[in-house]
């Protein structure tokens, strides 16, 4: 048994099956789930991959579980224990049930399912349809250290594997799951300011994309340090120094910290709705 069925393909879950493809995952051990029919043939034509519809089958869910070693359920927090409560009946007992989706908790996905079903909480980002996602993982209750070896060897296809105990995740979630929504803000901003300097708006924004994306993949490069990358940058009485005291003065790394702690908090607000 090794297939994967994705429950959900949607922004999260399509970049980690595009990832896991990529990375030479043979697309007939892989099923997506979806809604609507025409997202499913857009999968199936993107990723050769196997995409059934709610919509044309209302079993679609249930099936795909049948036979998986793995089920990643991509839905938004809020779907996500109803959907887990309908392919129960359908899991073999040694189905691994990995979730993505942020505050929703073990114990939640747990009540969900069969018991001693084994779980994983996980906490991934978007980059991983390119290899370079960062990947939290956190075992349920039932899960066995060989089922938790299986699922971060599968998400170490897409990136960067972290275990950490549950209680870390909003905290994470608000620095890797949401971070790469702050890296593209950043490069939206930077092209703003290049067109209020005169820049052609597209010009500018070519050049906002093109060098975060730069800066990006310097900083993955082994061993890299973001304080000496920018040093590296920052003449002594130059104009980036001048930049950059501009951003300290405005309060720019304080501005981070209380977004990330309004993430966190709104993964804790989210959990407490569910119940
Ligand atoms: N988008 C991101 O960068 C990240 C998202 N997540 C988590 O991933 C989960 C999904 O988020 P997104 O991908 O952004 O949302 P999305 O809305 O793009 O994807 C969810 C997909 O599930 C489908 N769906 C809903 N109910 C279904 C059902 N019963 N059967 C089959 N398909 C169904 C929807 O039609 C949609 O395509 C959320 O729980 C979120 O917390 C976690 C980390 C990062
Ligand atoms: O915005 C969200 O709720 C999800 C979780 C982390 C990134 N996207």
């Amino acid at each position: 048994m090794s297939r994967i069925a994705f429950l959900g393909t949607g922004s999260m879950n399509e970049a980690i099956l595009g990832g896991l493809i990529a990375a030479g995952t043979d697309p007939s051990q892989v099923v997506a789930t979806v809604r609507r029919a025409e997202r499913a043939a857009e999968l199936a034509g993107r990723h050769g991959v196997v995409a059934v519809a709610e919509s044309e089958n209302p079993a679609a869910n249930p099936e795909a579980v049948r036979d998986a070693a793995v089920v990643i359920l991509g839905v938004k927090p809020v779907g996500i224990t109803d959907l887990a409560r309908s392919i129960a009946p359908s899991l073999a007992p040694e189905t691994v049930v990995v979730s993505v989706a942020a505050a929703v908790s073990i114990a939640q996905l747990e009540a969900a399912l069969p018991a001693g079903q084994p779980v994983v909480r996980t906490m991934p980002n978007t980059p991983a349809r390119l290899g370079k996602g960062v990947v939290s993982v956190s075992a349920g209750t039932s899960t066995t250290p060989e089922q938790l070896a299986r699922v971060k060897s599968l998400f170490e296809a897409v990136g960067t594997v972290v275990e950490i105990p549950e209680s870390q995740v909003d905290a994470l979630s608000a620095i890797s799951g949401s971070g790469p929504a702050y890296a593209f803000y950043l490069a939206e901003a930077m092209a703003a300011a290049g067109a209020e300097l005169g820049l052609d708006p597209e010009l500018s924004a070519l050049l906002a994309r093109e060098t975060v994306a730069g800066a990006g993949a310097m900083l993955a490069e082994p061993g890299a340090d973001a304080a000496a990358l920018r040093r590296a940058v920052t003449s002594p009485n130059g104009t980036t120094e001048r930049a950059i005291a501009a951003f300290d003065d405005g309060g720019i790394p304080a501005i981070i910290a209380t977004g990330a702690r309004a993430a966190a908090a709104r993964a804790a607000e989210i959990t407490a709705s569910l119940g």
